[in-house]
């Protein structure tokens, strides 16, 4: 479980977190209004932003793997490569096999990402996180972005495979999406 208490955090004068507390086991879904700080409280849960006071507990020693408000791909290689980087024992065929279940060409998969489209990215960096199997926890901001509605439920249904067993906090806009995972929503 991850223990979030009393969490604050500011940018300036902005409050973005006043008092956030909020225990996250097993799956969830993080909603709420543009600007109501969802990535913020993601950055903080990656450690790549500093709360200004409050709590974070349940994350050390356990791995943690991201979709991060950007893609963060390598753009030399392919999606697979990508993959197979940070994915412990997955290989190029693993890899390959749901990529192409999301769409993916032939000739997709043979390209380097940098030439690949924006939803592309998307469901690349999305694999990479969810196959990477020795983690316990799972952070996704947006994983849906710049996939049509037949993708994202079939993207919806891959995130609640290979995210099960995890702690999951997924971040999306998106009420389908949310409505196609099944997880308890949480709004902030
Ligand atoms: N590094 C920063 N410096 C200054 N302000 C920031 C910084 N990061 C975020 N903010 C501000 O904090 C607020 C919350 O931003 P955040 O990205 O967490 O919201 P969000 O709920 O994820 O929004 P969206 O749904 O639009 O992605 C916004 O007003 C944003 O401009």
């Amino acid at each position: 479980m991850i223990r979030i208490t009393d969490l604050c955090k500011a940018f300036g004068e902005k409050k973005v977190l006043e008092h956030l507390s909020l225990n996250i086991e097993g799956p969830v879904v993080l909603m709420g209004p543009s600007g109501r700080g969802k990535t913020t409280l993601l950055r903080i849960l990656m450690g790549l932003e500093q709360p200004d006071s409050g709590r974070v507990e349940g994350l050390s020693g356990r791995g943690l793997a991201a979709v991060f408000q950007e893609d963060r791909l390598c753009p030399q290689l392919t999606a697979a490569g990508n993959i197979c980087l940070t994915g412990r024992g997955v290989t190029a065929g693993e890899a390959e096999g749901e990529l192409r279940a999301l769409g993916f060409s032939h000739a997709d998969l043979k390209q380097s990402v940098s030439r690949l489209s924006g939803g592309q990215k998307r469901r690349a960096a999305l694999l990479r996180a969810l196959l990477c199997r020795n983690t316990e926890i799972l952070l996704l901001d947006e994983p849906f972005t710049g996939m049509d509605d037949a993708l994202v439920g079939t993207a919806a249904g891959t995130v609640v495979r290979l995210a099960a067993g995890r702690d999951t906090l997924l971040v999306t806009h998106d009420h389908e999406a949310a409505r196609l995972l099944g997880w308890p929503v949480i709004t902030l």
